[in-house]
């Protein structure tokens, strides 16, 4: 640990914060993928049962001693504790966090960082005014539940001098995050939304945020977006940080001009610019709607890895190169596909079962239209191929490739019973072998359910 004799940011000495856990869904955007880039046009986003959760504790010290550090720790990885200390910027510059060692080390994780610069900057500015206010060191936990990386098939950690990976929600990994074959849930927007609400839960009273409230989950999406965006070095559509914020939902973008004009962290007049973006929550212009994403009663979301990923930064380039070269084609596509999307979202609304299979190959129709003129593989043959045999699966009433497409995890709508499920298990074991690929049924589920507060009960072993 950092010894500081510097007093932490804040006038008196801080008070000792309960320990708080909440977690936040991961996303598939099962229509919508581009068109969601631009305010025209929506994506149906689902939130999934995998969560990346976060757990805010207090580091206790000796008294007299004063420490000025955050700690972030992702236990299931190899090498995966970040420590900063953090200070007070001249001219309303925010909060600053620098990292510090640990050991001869130091690896970054920029979501991490940019997530505590934005979060401690909020916090610290709407709190100026309260005497008995200062941040207090804060030891932060994250836990990814299994389904956002692939665990190779050697796996599981355990030595003499480790324990042995508790069986059940979250594994063990064994190697480096970076070393991590993701499946593409949206790790990074689960993740800062839960470590923004976790800090926010964490360093605020209910009178500044409570997260239970309808201006408390406007609050806590308006700096998750702004913390990511930073992150991510560029403003994306968000869908997966409304997803981690609000669950399943018709999603309109916020305009990317409402972000474009911040000052950087730590430069004068930050704190007060990024304090008045998050709660001008007027000025925002996302459009959340809950119509229409649900699944029909007995009918379930499930995602099958197809093992391999996808480089989305250069499709989207591509698609939206050809977006603007071919103007008024590209414009009647993809209005026609919004029409499609947005029937797939009022079958699933009405409980529809019996049109869902229809509704799915219209979506995927001019997806795949949308592909062969940008030029991007967004649903490739190989995946035409799985989805349309799934689709013959007894129970499976169809798939689509979610959000950018190509090969990252299937999105299936299937019965929700066992059956179905062994069924398509047995197929799928069957194609990898004929195939010679590594496909397979994950156990994440559709699930509409936004961020939420944890008993820590659910993380026995796992705390320090
Ligand atoms: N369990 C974790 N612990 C700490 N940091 C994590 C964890 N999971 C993800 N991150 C952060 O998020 C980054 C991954 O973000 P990236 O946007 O590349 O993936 P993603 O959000 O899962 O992608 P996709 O949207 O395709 O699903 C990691 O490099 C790390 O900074
Ligand atoms: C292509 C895009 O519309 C969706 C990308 O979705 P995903 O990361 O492939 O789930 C990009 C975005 O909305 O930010």
């Amino acid at each position: 640990m950092v010894l500081s004799t510097d007093p932490p940011v804040g006038s008196s000495p801080p008070p000792v914060q309960p320990t708080t856990a909440v977690s936040a869904p991961g996303k598939v955007l099962l229509a919508g993928g581009y068109l969601v880039l631009d305010r025209g046009y929506t994506g149906l986003v689902f939130g999934l049962s995998a969560r990346i959760s976060v757990i805010a504790a207090p580091i206790t010290t000796e008294p007299g001693v004063h420490l000025a550090e955050i700690v972030v720790q992702s236990p299931q990885f190899i090498d995966a504790t970040w420590r900063y200390g953090f200070h007070l910027a001249e001219q309303e510059g925010g909060i600053t966090v620098t990292q510090l060692h640990v050991g001869s080390k130091i690896s970054r994780n920029p979501f991490v960082e940019t997530t505590l610069t934005y979060a401690l900057t909020y916090i610290h500015h709407v709190s100026r005014d309260d005497q008995t206010h200062s941040l207090a060191s804060t030891q932060l936990t994250i836990l990814a539940d299994n389904d956002y990386y692939s665990l190779p098939s050697t796996a599981t950690r355990s030595t003499s001098d480790e324990p042995a990976a508790p069986k059940g929600r979250f594994a063990r990994y064994p190697h480096t995050l970076s070393e991590a074959h993701k499946t593409g849930l949206g790790s990074s927007a689960a993740l800062v939304t839960s470590l923004t609400a976790a800090l926010l839960s964490h360093y605020l009273p209910t009178l500044l945020f409570d997260p239970a409230s309808a201006a408390g989950e406007q609050t806590l999406h308006n700096l998750a977006q702004s913390a990511h965006c930073a992150a991510q070095g560029k403003v994306g559509s968000g869908f997966d940080v409304a997803a981690a914020v609000f669950g399943s939902c018709r999603y309109r973008r916020f305009s990317p001009s409402l972000l474009s004009d911040l000052p950087a962290p730590g430069s004068a007049g930050f704190a007060a610019a990024l304090a008045r973006r998050v709660d001008g929550h007027k000025g925002w212009d996302t459009e959340v709607r809950k119509e229409g994403a649900v699944m029909p009663k007995g009918v379930v979301l499930r995602m099958c890895d197809v093992d391999c990923g996808s480089q989305t930064v250069g499709m989207v380039k591509k698609v939206l190169a050809w977006r603007a070269a071919e103007g008024e084609g590209s414009k009647k596509l993809w209005d026609a596909l919004q029409e499609r999307n947005e029937a797939l979202a009022d079958v699933l609304g009405r409980g529809d079962t019996g049109e869902i299979p229809g509704a799915l190959a219209a979506v995927r129709e001019l997806v795949r239209e949308m592909g062969t003129a940008s030029g991007v593989p967004i649903e490739p043959e190989s995946q035409t191929e799985l989805l349309d045999a799934l689709g013959e699966v007894d129970g499976v009433f169809g798939g689509v490739v979610p959000g950018a497409g190509g090969f990252d995890a299937l999105a299936l709508l299937m019965r929700d019973d066992e059956e179905t499920e062994r069924r398509v298990e047995a197929f799928l074991e069957d194609w990898s072998r004929k195939k010679d690929a590594r496909v397979k049924l994950l156990a994440v589920k559709g699930e509409v359910e936004g961020v939420r507060a944890e008993d820590l009960s659910v993380y026995a072993g796992w705390l320090p």
